[in-house]
């Protein structure tokens, strides 16, 4: 081999691809040099007698000649490298203006045609429909662009089929192909069902509506039954609770239901609420969305995620009252329960849907296996965090099996909207309107500069999984509570679950969030610039 040049064979097969090495920025001149002082290591082996010599020097040549093989071999690597990278330059470059040449063929062929059918957008839909109500509209599109204040105008974007005049016409106008896009969901067995279908016309996507809008409740027929939940260990709470049970039984003529706690403090204060229903054992939870037509929490933000809790399938609407300190979720003050309570099962009241999660633990020796574990419907969100341990939580993130990133540092929050404000909130993640679907997927102070958190989309199910190398194990817990070990290879499953929390608003979805936002946080409070002072106009 010369020492001048470095003879490898490329991945295209090109066999003898020489590097040439007029260019000491590009490695060779290391290689070169490398090759030089393995030789010359060769060469210092060989004048030395060996006999003689004792062991260690033995050795070191030894490892002196690995040393320099190895170098050897990744500058030959570099190099190799180098040339694979020109010749997909060359190639890339070859494309590009292959592309640029065809693309200038497509365009001067289409400005011919359209210079011959007289074909600009504009003219054409004017001319094919006199009586259209884009030509009464006509004069406010400009000739070239049919846009009004830079928007293009949806009427421009019709389709104008049964109006046009012959076939002639319609083959004209329609150019585009039209195409429809489908809406699809996951259906509770898993298996996926339309959910909904929008039609665009022409290939030209308008508009759709993809968030639910702002939900009505009415009662088809009179709710019978209520269930009250209260915040233990307070006594404003107590005392609101015994009201308010009497107030439903007497005057509304009621079922009420509550925790074998309460019925216990209940009939402490009087044997009269012997009435009052309650359960002996948890297994009755599970039947209660039956019985119960309407839930009410006494508490703070942290009752209305114990009444969520409760339900592990579908969820009565839930009319929070606040006695709480923040009271995100709870909207109703105790003070004006009756009237409250009145419109309520009067109806119809605003309601917010409140997305919940649904998590699933799987352990690496059950990976194979299917609902291995109780899995957990959170509100607010399941966070994976590094609990007692002093090393860093080590946790690899996917979503439907890409590879999202590592998270290296506290740990991960997966939160849904209604979260938003909560935990998430306080690690940097976005404030989110309940009634967007969505996972907020917001670190724990990562060790990096640039881990800023991310929205996913509400369809996706994420996978977070502890890698066997991980010095620690992680910790998952849910709205706060129930915390799991997940040990190196365990995973965590995360996807939105099919059984939202409905919660009764006392204005709308949209207006309770933001008053939540300006009393619970005091979001964005400044004191207004004074009036007095430099303006504009004396600029
Ligand atoms: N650093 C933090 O901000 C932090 C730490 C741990 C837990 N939390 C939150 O506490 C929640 C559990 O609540 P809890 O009442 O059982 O415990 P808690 O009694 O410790 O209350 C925590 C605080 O979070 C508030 N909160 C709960 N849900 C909220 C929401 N959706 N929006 C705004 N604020 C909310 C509560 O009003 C309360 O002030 C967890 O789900 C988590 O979101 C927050
Ligand atoms: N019925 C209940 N049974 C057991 N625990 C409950 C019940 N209701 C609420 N809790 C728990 O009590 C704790 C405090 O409740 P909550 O958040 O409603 O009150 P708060 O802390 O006074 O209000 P805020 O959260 O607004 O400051 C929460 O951790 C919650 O899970």
């Amino acid at each position: 081999m010369s020492p001048s040049k470095l003879d490898s064979t490329d991945s295209f097969g090109h066999e003898e691809a020489s590097v040439s090495c007029s260019k000491p920025e590009n490695g060779c001149v290391d290689s070169l040099s490398i090759f030089h002082s393995e030789k010359a290591v060769e060469e210092l082996l060989q004048q030395t007698p060996v006999a003689g010599m004792d062991e260690h020097l033995i050795e070191f040549s030894e490892a002196l000649r690995t040393v320099a093989k190895a170098l050897r071999r990744a500058a030959e690597g570099k190099a190799s490298a180098q040339a694979e990278a020109a010749e997909w330059k060359r190639r890339y470059e070859l494309e590009r203006t292959r592309n640029i040449q065809m693309e200038q063929k497509a365009r001067m062929a289409e400005q011919f045609s359209a210079e011959k059918n007289g074909d600009l957008d504009c003219e054409r839909v004017k001319n094919s429909d006199n009586q259209s109500m884009l030509q009464n509209e006509s004069n406010e599109h400009s000739e070239t662009g049919c846009m009004k204040h830079g928007i293009w105008s949806h009427e421009v974007l019709r389709d104008r089929e049964s109006d046009s005049n012959s076939n002639a016409d319609r083959n004209k106008i329609m150019r585009k192909a039209s195409f429809k896009l489908s809406w699809w969901c996951n259906g509770e067995n898993g298996d996926q069902h339309k959910h909904d279908i929008v039609s665009f016309e022409r290939g030209n996507i308008t508009t759709a509506e993809r968030s639910s809008k702002q939900i009505s409740l009415k009662w088809e027929s009179d709710p019978q039954t209520v269930l009250i939940l209260t915040k233990p260990n307070s006594v404003s709470v107590r005392i609101l609770c015994v009201q308010m049970v009497r107030w439903l039984r007497e005057r509304k003529k009621l079922n009420v239901y509550v925790e074998p706690r309460v019925k216990v403090e209940l009939l402490a204060e009087s044997s009269n609420f012997s009435y009052v229903q309650t359960w002996k054992d948890d297994s009755e939870i599970s039947h209660l969305h039956m019985k119960v037509d309407l839930v009410i929490t006494l508490g703070g933000d942290g009752t209305v995620l114990w009444a969520a809790s409760m339900f592990k399938g579908p969820v009565p609407p839930i009319v929070p009252f606040s006695l709480g300190s923040l009271g995100f979720m709870t909207p109703f003050h105790s003070e004006h329960f009756k009237d409250c309570l009145d419109s309520v099962l009067r109806g119809p009241i605003s309601i917010t849907l409140r997305h919940r999660l649904l998590c699933r633990v799987v352990r690496d020796a059950a990976k194979n296996e299917y609902e291995t574990e109780e899995p957990f419907l959170v509100l607010n969100e399941v966070t994976i965090d590094r609990g007692i341990s002093s090393y860093l939580t080590n946790l690899e993130c996917y979503c439907d099996n890409s590879f999202v990133t590592c998270v290296q540092g506290d740990g991960l929050i997966l939160s849904t909207t209604s979260g938003s404000t909560a935990y998430s909130l306080a690690a940097g993640g976005s404030m989110v309107h309940p009634q967007v679907p969505g996972i907020l997927f917001t670190p724990i102070c990562p060790h990096s500069l640039s881990f800023r958190p991310l929205i996913l989309p509400e369809h996706v199910t994420v996978r977070i999984m502890v890698p066997f190398n991980s010095r620690s194990p992680a910790w998952a817990s849910f709205d706060g509570k129930d915390r799991k070990l997940l040990a190196a290879g365990d995973a965590l499953l995360c996807s939105m679950a099919p059984w939202p929390v409905p919660t009764a608003c006392q204005v709308d979805s949209t207006n309770d969030f933001l008053r939540s936002i300006h009393d619970g946080l005091h979001w964005n409070l400044r004191k207004t610039q004074s009036f007095d002072g430099p303006r504009d106009r004396d600029l």
